[in-house]
């Protein structure tokens, strides 16, 4: 037995370096056209396209069913056919590996703590370029007032079936910096090419 009774805090402290990364990259102010929505939307459509099935697979059994009520590629998919954007070519995802439970883990805490930005996305988008739910700002806006009622519920779940050991605990660390950084990579890759105006 273990004294530390939760993993968030060792996820949060090994995660910390690539969290100020993917923010550096990531930041709302660069969300300000629609085109501009629509290229950080593209992104993460395919990402989560790619992780949420691999994801889903190495879960435990106890949280899958959770899961699958928490899934948000489809959100992301629809802002894009209102945006009339096509979706970027599937994604292999080779540089991520989620086969153990403990990965799974990781890597979903990454995915989920995002969303605990969902209502200050939504007001930018709103204020700045005049997005809602119905025009594109579905995922950005995400679970609004129930986001942190999600959360809590995640990291509820996070430590009933994290494994009460030290290389459990390794694992969803390790698998939670390669998520950031995979997502990171594309982020990167994609908002230096994508238009920084308004294709229209
Ligand atoms: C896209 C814009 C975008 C924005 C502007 C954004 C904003 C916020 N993210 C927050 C927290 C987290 N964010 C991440 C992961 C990513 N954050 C990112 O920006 C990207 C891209 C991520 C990865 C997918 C994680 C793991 C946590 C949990 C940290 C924890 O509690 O352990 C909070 C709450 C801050 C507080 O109240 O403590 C806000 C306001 N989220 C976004 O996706």
């Amino acid at each position: 037995m273990t004294t530390e009774t939760t993993v968030l805090p060792a996820l949060r402290q090994a995660t910390a370096a690539a969290h100020l990364e993917i923010e550096s990259v990531m930041r709302l102010d660069r969300l300000d056209s629609p085109a501009s929505l629509a290229a950080a939307l593209q992104v993460f459509e395919s990402f989560l396209s790619a992780c949420e099935p691999m994801i889903g697979r190495a879960l435990p059994p106890g949280m899958r069913e959770w899961f699958e009520h928490h899934r948000r590629a489809g959100w992301a998919a629809q802002d894009l056919d209102a945006l009339h954007t096509s979706p970027l070519p599937r994604d292999a995802m080779a540089d991520l590996a989620i086969g153990s439970a403990a990965q799974a883990l990781g890597s979903l805490y990454v995915l989920e703590g995002s969303a605990l930005g969902g209502r200050v996305i939504a007001r930018h988008l709103r204020d700045a370029i005049g997005v809602t739910e119905a025009n594109g700002g579905r995922y950005f806006g995400g679970r609004g007032e129930h986001t942190g009622a999600v959360w809590r519920e995640f990291c509820a779940l996070l430590d009933r079936h994290i494994a009460d050991e030290p290389a459990a605990r390794e694992q969803a660390c390790a698998a939670a910096i390669d998520t950031f950084k995979a997502l990171t990579r594309r982020l990167r890759d994609r908002l230096a090419t994508a238009p920084a105006a308004s294709a229209g």
